[in-house]
């Protein structure tokens, strides 16, 4: 499989625009913390990297994936200085189809809520069949989903302010 090749999060390749000016919320899902605190970690050592001022980034913790659609939108309502959120969760495949539309709810609310504010509200959301899955991509072997993250929320919070 193509992606058993790649580092998901390489992106040194590209150019990334300097985030002195933005302001960023981060919302992390609690459920599966040990990914998601990868995930974070790599998103804020990204973000920071990229030149976003660490008084500049808002971090708030949601119960599970599902609640960071109506986090994005009270962080963009409540904080309209807001550049964007980053949001972070992880969701594995259990016994049922509750996988499944936790998944479909999230895609599709945070597009909603990104559409909503004309801000950009990226979807670092893991969705995998195993733990493993989720390791090896919040800084495992494929990468880190929260830094691909962090750069995506630059460069779309640039295009908003430069278009
Ligand atoms: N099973 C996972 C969940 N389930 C919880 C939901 O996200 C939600 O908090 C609950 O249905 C109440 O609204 N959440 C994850 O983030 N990851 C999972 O694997
Ligand atoms: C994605 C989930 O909600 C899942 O982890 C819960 O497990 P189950 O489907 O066995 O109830």
């Amino acid at each position: 499989m193509a992606t058993q090749l790649k580092n998901l999060s390489d992106f040194s390749h590209t150019t990334v625009p300097d985030g002195k000016n933005y302001k960023f919320a981060i919302a992390v899902a609690e459920w599966n913390a040990a990914i998601t605190g990868s995930l974070y970690d790599g998103a804020l050592k990204t973000l920071l990297s990229n030149g976003v001022l660490e008084e500049n980034i808002i971090s708030v913790p949601v119960p599970g994936s599902f609640e960071l659609t109506g986090a994005a939108e009270i962080l963009l309502s409540k904080r309209p200085e807001l550049d964007g959120v980053i949001c972070l969760g992880c969701v594995i495949q259990g016994e049922t189809r509750h996988f499944d539309f936790i998944c479909q709810a999230v895609a599709s609310g945070l597009t909603d809520v990104s559409i909503k504010h004309s801000k950009p509200v990226i979807f670092g959301v893991l969705t995998t069949d195993d733990q493993q899955q989720a390791v090896d991509r919040s800084g495992g072997k494929h990468g880190n989903k929260g830094d691909e993250a962090a750069i995506t929320a630059i460069k779309m919070a640039h295009l908003n302010a430069t278009v």
